[in-house]
């Protein structure tokens, strides 16, 4: 039988199994298999996914993110505060501030630390990407996806669409408590105008600096938060003219909330918390 030492850990309630590839050795072909393995509540470990921490020959370290489906994910916003509380309390860095390669490019972490232990975690998660062909979805290449009308089994919405490395679209509605996640969420998820999937959101705007935010995320279904789609969300919201550019958008998620700007240079900063929950041997 063979094993493998395994962290688990969560922000804002989206968990994964974090494997450390500095230590650990997984072939290629297990990952999307074992990813469904572990994550199965019942026979195996559970939580959102599996998250690889590897070495990486242009950063000190790089996040894989695997679904619970098994499928990758480009970017994953709250497996890249758990990757840096990870590295940063296990001495894989030393600095308070580092970039973390993902497949979707670089991004730079800044880790707080108090007693050696790091409890929130800012992102610069780079600059949202929003050319229809970058999201991608079928349809003008160089167009924004901007309150597009988007039809679904006879029925009208509009949609804003925007990659964070990864792909989200943002329904906006009136009571965030009656969002359609588990109606809506698993058919516009696979919608063939999305060639590659999409994570989707429901929003509900608060004010000009404060969202509810709800999300059904490809590959996993509903998940307690998603950081890639909160970012997304105040992207899309700035687009809309609902909240400020280069103003902290407070985000309300199901497992808590999120710190997020889209600043006047472009980039989107992510400030959110990063939790361990247990360590273990796993067996397969
Ligand atoms: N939970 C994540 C996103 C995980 C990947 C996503 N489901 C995808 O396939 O793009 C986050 O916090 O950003």
């Amino acid at each position: 039988m063979n094993q493998f030492s395994f962290t688990k850990m969560h922000g804002l309630g989206n968990s994964y199994i974090y494997v450390n590839l500095f230590e650990e050795t997984l072939p290629e072909s297990l990952l999307s298999p074992l990813a469904v393995k572990v994550a199965n509540v019942n026979t195996g470990i559970g939580a959102d996914g599996m998250i690889l921490i590897c070495p990486s020959d242009i950063a000190p370290v790089k996040m894989r993110i695997f679904n619970s489906d098994g499928s990758e994910g480009k970017n994953c916003g709250n497996g890249l505060r758990c990757v840096a509380k990870y590295v940063y309390e296990h001495g894989i860095v030393q600095e308070p501030s580092f970039f973390i390669e993902t497949l979707s490019g670089l991004v730079k972490a800044e880790v707080t630390v108090e007693n050696g232990i790091v409890n929130s975690v800012t992102v610069d998660m780079g600059k949202p990407r929003l050319q229809r062909s970058q999201i991608p979805m079928a349809g003008p290449e160089a167009e924004r996806v901007v309150a597009e009308p988007f039809e679904v089994d006879g029925k009208w919405y509009e949609i804003t669409a925007v990659s964070m490395g990864n792909s989200h679209v943002i329904f906006y509605v009136d009571d965030i408590t009656k969002a359609p996640v588990t109606t809506l969420g698993p058919i516009v998820e696979k919608d063939k105008r999305f060639p590659e999937g999409v994570n989707v959101e429901f929003v509900e705007v608060v004010n000009d600096h404060e969202l509810h935010f709800r999300v059904w995320e490809r590959g996993s279904g509903v998940t307690q938060a998603c950081g890639t789609g909160a970012c997304a969300a105040v992207v899309a919201s700035v687009l809309n003219g609902k909240t400020a550019r280069d103003k902290e958008t407070l985000v309300h998620l199901a497992g808590g909330d999120l710190i997020i700007t889209w600043t006047k240079e472009g980039n989107v900063r992510m400030t959110g918390p990063a939790e361990t929950i247990c360590t273990g041997v796993y067996y397969y």
